[in-house]
């Protein structure tokens, strides 16, 4: 996108020069306040709203030279509310692209059958209708569809800010695999940050006047903020968010402090002879069940009932930094459980230690994160 101006019949500039590289096969994100123009931008892509000046390329040749229609099949659009035809079937929704293309109604709806699945929706629901459907299968549906042609690009103007934030989170969840799977090209539109910083490779901060403020990737967006529009859109927690990018590979895990319901006398006093003031007691299996004081343990008597809970614990390496210290914060003794894969515990943390590897990371990753240099941070599980 190179210098691509947008100005309505009215006289409102609502894109203006805007120039933008979007990455192959990766996440775009357009973000910024309302009506900043990042709904007449992502139109722009497939000629719903023509550019007043400027030039779009895809894969290197000008969209203005390409029948609209040949532009409009290679890209899938997805809007709010999903826009579902209501008369027709969930099956029949998803196949309308199909159709439209000539497939033939079988190999259609076998197609729109395969996409359900790949969207994460129970096959029984094909023959309903969408006002029979929750907002969040609506949206699914809403996705099928416009994957169901294949098209290599993907354009979606707020496709799950409708919904509530738990179903909003397996919807981004899902997006995000089916972009690992399918290595869709995907622009993304969305007014929350969170959404941004989250699914985006690439994320454009635009502000009012249609103007780019920022486009960086979402680590360095948080570690350098371009400018005080952007470090005011990306609010107050911008240091916690950052936590998201630091995985917690590095912590120092502690086992001693860790005993089973069944340990015996010379093991709970083994455990308590540390400097730790509180034991991890799990059950047989080694999964968590709960903190106590080591005096209060009595071999053969202990009850799941007497422990403090343990919280929520995060996956060993796996997990961020950020979800470290959200699971320290959260524990009643301020130390971390940390799980393997299974939910074994793997080993403990306390507040401090997350402390240090947040600062020794800060420190680290400071000097890395600038500009053009962020690219190499990887996002790990917020
Ligand atoms: N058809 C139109 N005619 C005139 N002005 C328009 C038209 N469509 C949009 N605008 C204006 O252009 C600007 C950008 O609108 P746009 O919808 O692209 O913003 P947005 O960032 O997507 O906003 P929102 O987050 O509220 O959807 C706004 O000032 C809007 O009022």
């Amino acid at each position: 996108m190179d210098s691509v101006t947008k100005r309505y019949p009215d006289g409102t500039v609502a894109v203006d020069r805007l120039s933008l590289e979007i990455p192959d096969r990766s996440i775009t994100v357009l973000v910024g306040p309302s009506g900043c123009g990042k709904t007449t931008t992502l139109r722009m892509i497939n000629r719903m709203v023509e550019p007043s000046e400027g030039t779009i390329l895809l894969d290197g040749k000008d969209i203005q030279q390409q029948p609209v229609n040949t532009l409009r099949r290679s890209m899938g659009y997805v809007i709010q509310n999903a826009g579902l035809f209501q008369h027709r079937t969930i099956l029949d929704n998803i196949a309308t692209v199909p159709r439209m293309l000539g497939w033939g109604k079988e190999k259609s709806r076998a197609r729109a059958r395969e996409l359900m699945e790949r969207v994460g929706l129970d096959g029984a629901l094909a023959k309903r209708y969408p006002y029979q459907l929750s907002g969040g299968q609506q949206q699914r549906v809403g996705v099928a569809r416009a994957l169901a042609a294949d098209p290599p690009v993907l354009l979606m103007d707020e496709p799950f800010s409708a919904v509530d934030p738990v179903v909003r989170k397996g919807l981004q969840d899902e997006l995000l695999r089916i972009q690992e799977e399918l290595g869709k090209t995907i622009v993304f539109v969305t007014h929350d940050i969170d959404e941004a910083v989250k699914l985006g490779t690439m994320v454009a901060v635009m502000r009012t006047g249609g103007h780019l403020a920022q486009f960086a990737p979402p680590a360095e967006l948080l570690s350098h903020p371009a400018d005080a529009f952007v470090e005011d859109f990306l609010g107050a927690d911008r240091g916690i968010r950052r936590l998201s990018f630091f995985p917690s590979a590095g912590l120092e895990l502690l086992t001693a402090p860790i005993v089973a319901v069944d340990a015996t006398a010379e093991q709970i006093a083994a455990a308590g002879a540390g400097d730790t003031p509180y034991l991890l007691v799990t059950d047989q299996d080694g999964k968590p069940l709960g903190w106590s004081e080591p005096q209060e343990l009595t071999a053969g008597e202990i009850k799941a009932g007497q422990l403090l809970s343990y919280g929520r614990p995060f996956v060993a390496g796996t997990d961020s930094l950020r979800a470290a210290l959200d699971c320290a914060v959260l524990s009643p003794t301020g130390w971390a459980v940390a799980v393997d894969a299974e939910g074994r515990a793997a080993g403990v943390v306390s507040q401090q230690v997350i402390g240090e590897a947040i600062r020794g990371a800060h420190a680290e990753r400071g000097a890395d994160a600038k500009p053009g240099g962020a690219g190499k941070v990887q996002k790990v599980a917020p």
